[in-house]
């Protein structure tokens, strides 16, 4: 029976323990570009088995929020490739998650000022961090956004295959595609936003097709054992909606089964929230969406996460729901989250006020373990 303090293969990955940092977003990296102190901060964490990086922008158009890192600049993958090296140097492992926002976003942070994209322009009545003219930070409501014209899917898929290419090349040990909380691949999976009547829209194989493609287009590129997804069933984030999650989900399950990836990332609930969110009208059915993969064949790594409390974790390998647990605030309050969770020790208290935006502080001066 397997621990969460046990060694696992994550596809390619040979991980020291079952625990994953779940992907941050900490607003720290201006002009999309990592800085110095985002190596340091990540090498303080590397004894978690797995890194998943804050999501990372594939271009331009997939920002959503002032100040996030991309893979689309060279010297954004120059300051990625010092957060590796530090990483590795200190033993860690380490993927970055592949982010496209979709309709979450903002004009100002646009190319040429323009609108987000969307599969049909349903708008996201959500909100984003925007950096005004002079200089203060805000939060705005989302832009309008237009639909995605069919000609256009090609090139946000070769986007996607150029962020994952980046990714190898600036030193990760692969990649999470951001299929989670709302944004752009949600956005065409969900029944509620996706109103499209092509090839990409209507029945549910049509809505899972974008993401699929884009899976495929990456395992392509980098191979299955270095390429993970993250998937959020019942999630309300960013008024993510859907009229059967479960349907949708386990016949994506089945489907990236034939991909040989290296882990499903699953949040369970809402994002940062109850873990029984219902949507639908029912309860999910996390054991049966598992086993919807499983049974198709898929061997990728299990990664469950949402409000994990230690014992929770400890069962959830221990009985084999899961074959990994991510935690994502508790990383940010304590560098040392695994040795803490290992002694059974207490735990530092994040400071929200330095969640999002800011220098070091909060970002790389919490304090371990003597
Ligand atoms: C990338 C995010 C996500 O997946 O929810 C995110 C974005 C902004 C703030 C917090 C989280």
């Amino acid at each position: 029976m397997a621990t969460l303090f046990d060694p696992l293969k994550v596809g390619d990955i040979e991980v020291a323990n079952r625990i994953a940092m779940a992907p941050l977003t900490r607003n720290r990296s201006p002009q999309a570009v990592p800085k110095p102190m985002t190596a340091t901060y990540y090498a303080q964490r590397a004894t978690a088995g797995l890194l998943v990086t804050e999501g990372t922008a594939i271009s331009h158009q997939a920002q959503g929020y002032a100040d996030v890192p991309g893979l689309y600049k060279p010297e954004a993958i120059e300051g990625w490739k010092a957060v590796t090296k530090a990483v590795h140097e200190a033993g860690g492992k380490i993927v970055t998650q592949l982010w496209h926002v979709g309709a979450i976003s903002h004009s100002s942070l646009q190319p040429n000022g323009g609108q987000p994209v969307s599969p049909s322009g349903v708008p996201a009545k959500s909100k984003t961090y925007i950096i005004n003219p002079d200089g203060t930070g805000a939060f705005v409501e989302t832009s309008e956004p237009r639909a995605l014209e069919l000609s256009e899917i090609p090139g946000l898929i070769e986007d996607y295959r150029k962020a994952a290419r980046a990714a190898i090349e600036a030193g990760f040990d692969g990649v999470e595609i951001h299929a989670a909380n709302g944004y752009l691949l949600q956005q065409f999976m969900s029944s509620e936003s996706n109103r499209r009547t092509d090839a990409y829209g209507g029945s549910v194989e049509n809505r899972l097709r974008l993401t699929l493609e884009v899976v495929e287009a990456i395992v392509k590129e980098i191979g299955g054992g270095r390429t993970g997804i993250r998937l959020s069933p019942v999630t309300p984030a960013n008024n993510n909606a859907d009229a059967d999650p479960q349907a949708s989900y386990n016949l994506l399950a089945e489907k990236l089964a034939a991909h040989n990836l290296a882990f499903i990332h699953v949040i369970e609930g809402a994002t940062g929230g109850p873990r029984d969110q219902q949507m639908g009208g029912k309860p999910f059915d996390w054991a049966g969406f598992k086993a919807a993969y499983r049974n198709a064949g898929g061997k990728g790594a299990w990664i469950a996460n949402n409000g994990y409390s230690r014992d929770l974790a400890i069962e959830a390998v221990e009985s084999g729901k899961a074959d990994m647990v991510a935690f994502g605030k508790a990383f940010i309050a304590n560098p040392d989250l695994v040795r803490r969770l290992k002694e059974n020790a207490p735990l530092n208290q994040g400071d929200q006020s330095t969640f999002y935006g800011g220098g070091e502080k909060g970002y790389t001066d919490y304090p371990t373990l003597d």
